[in-house]
């Protein structure tokens, strides 16, 4: 049986999925962004550090008058003054002069390195002996070394993390425009699934989609909203999805998506009007019964109800959408954090023309990483749970053998 229509290959339902707009944008202070991506590019308004400085506490030399310096034949020189950490120094220092200074403190003009204290006496009336030569500019953050003014510091698609939070409140940037995070329902479907909080009498399965897939949701930035369990009738899913619609832009639905007797939802899919099917049926392993479907800004994934094909599905391609949404740069970039290199460590078949995603263990020793496939039904936990990262067969091959070397996303 194969009535999947619209059978799309992974690299074409990216592309549709890349043409799809971001979402809004706000603005939004420092202690607000944790995970947004920035709207706009942030261009540092001055130079960061804004004067060269300190990186250490002692004296503010010309690295010349250090030459040659040692613990038997020390340089001698004459302190012009003590700088405080605030102190701007309105005097420059020449041939043979020093002043005392902080770490973080203004590097004066004419000096070109910091001494260590540790390496320096005062000797009374205004000379400090100095026992180790420094090089020029050694102990000095210079002007604009962070980033020079006008330069792109933070740019537009990136994800506020620590580093991306610290260089704002660096530049004095208290709030800036970030996209807006999806609204994410989540609706299970199938006669014989229960919640997890009820009795499991014979025949019947946890819901454990649900609470994979708003876990997944709430870890890349999205707001899940769990609606619960569906039962296999197309009026009740296309109700549901109706009322989940005018509460999110986004709607997963697991389960019932393939071709089936009692596989609904693409149907109640189509009863919805303006809904425009873009794809039913992927080239990929596991999760071939995938669909996904438009509706103006809103969006639904009807996924393989399948705990495995489930959550692969969302790894690959759901997750990415969610930060393309939220305003990512190259979101389904196969290069994005959390790729690593390992050998594989046996022959892994594949049937060409579907993309293959295959879980893996990771193992180190003495040669590097290697993935050795964990293997099982995609109705099972275990190979995704044994596993730590996932590769890819695509689907203009054969199969991978043993020894070769294999890009992993390891599992978030
Ligand atoms: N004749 C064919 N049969 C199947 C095909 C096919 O092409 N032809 N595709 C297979 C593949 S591949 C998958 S994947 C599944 C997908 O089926 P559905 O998306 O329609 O999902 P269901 O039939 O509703 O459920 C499949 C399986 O998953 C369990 N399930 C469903 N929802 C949940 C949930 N929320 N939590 C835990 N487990 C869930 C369900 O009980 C079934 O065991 O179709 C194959 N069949
Ligand atoms: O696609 Mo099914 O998702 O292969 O198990």
């Amino acid at each position: 049986m194969d009535d999947f229509f619209n059978v799309l290959q992974v690299e074409e339902l990216t592309r549709i999925l890349q043409q799809m707009p971001a979402l809004g944008t706000q603005e939004l202070g420092l202690e607000n962004c944790r995970g947004r991506f920035l709207a706009r590019d942030l261009h540092a308004p001055g130079d960061l550090p804004a004067t060269n400085r300190c990186s250490m506490d002692g004296y503010a030399v010309r690295a010349g008058d250090t030459f040659g310096a040692g613990e038997s034949n020390p340089a001698y020189l004459e302190k012009v003054k003590d700088l405080g950490i605030c102190d701007i120094p309105d005097f420059s220092i020449d041939q043979g002069g020093c002043a005392g200074v902080v770490t973080g403190g203004i590097l004066p003009q004419g000096a070109d390195a910091v001494v260590m204290q540790e390496y320096t006496e005062e000797l009374g009336a205004g000379t400090v002996e100095v026992r180790r030569p420094v090089a020029p500019w050694e102990n000095v953050m210079f002007r604009g070394e962070d980033v020079a003014g006008g330069d792109v510091a933070v740019s537009a698609g990136q994800r506020a993390g620590f580093r991306q939070t610290a260089m704002m409140a660096a530049l004095g940037v208290d709030k800036w425009a970030f996209f807006k995070t999806p609204r994410v329902g989540i609706i299970s479907t199938g006669d014989e699934l229960v919640d997890i909080s009820s009795p499991l009498q014979a025949g019947y399965i946890r819901d454990v989609n649900s609470y994979a897939l708003a876990h997944l949701v709430r870890g890349c930035g999205g707001e899940a909203t769990v609606y619960g369990i569906t039962r296999d009738r197309e009026e009740d899913l296309n109700k549901a999805l109706l009322r989940a619609l005018e509460k999110n832009e986004v709607l997963l639905v697991s389960g019932g998506s393939s071709v089936g007797q009692r596989d609904f939802t693409l149907k109640a899919m189509q009863g919805i009007q303006g809904l425009e099917v873009l794809a039913h049926g992927l080239a990929i392993s596991p999760g071939k019964p995938t669909i996904f479907a438009r509706r103006h800004d809103k969006y639904i994934w009807g996924l393989p109800g399948q705990v495995g094909s489930a959550q692969v599905v969302m790894l690959v391609l759901v997750l990415p959408f969610l930060n393309h949404l939220q305003g990512a740069a190259d979101a389904f970039s196969e290069d994005a954090k959390g790729m690593v290199r390992a050998r594989l460590s046996r022959n892994l078949a594949s049937s060409y023309g579907r993309k293959d995603y295959v879980r893996v263990r990771l193992q180190e020793d003495e040669q590097g990483l290697t993935a050795t496939p964990v293997l099982g039904k995609s109705g099972l936990l275990k190979t995704v749970f044994q596993a730590d990262g996932l590769i890819w067969i695509p689907s203009n091959c054969e199969g991978l053998a043993r020894g070769e070397e294999v890009r992993v996303m390891t599992l978030p």
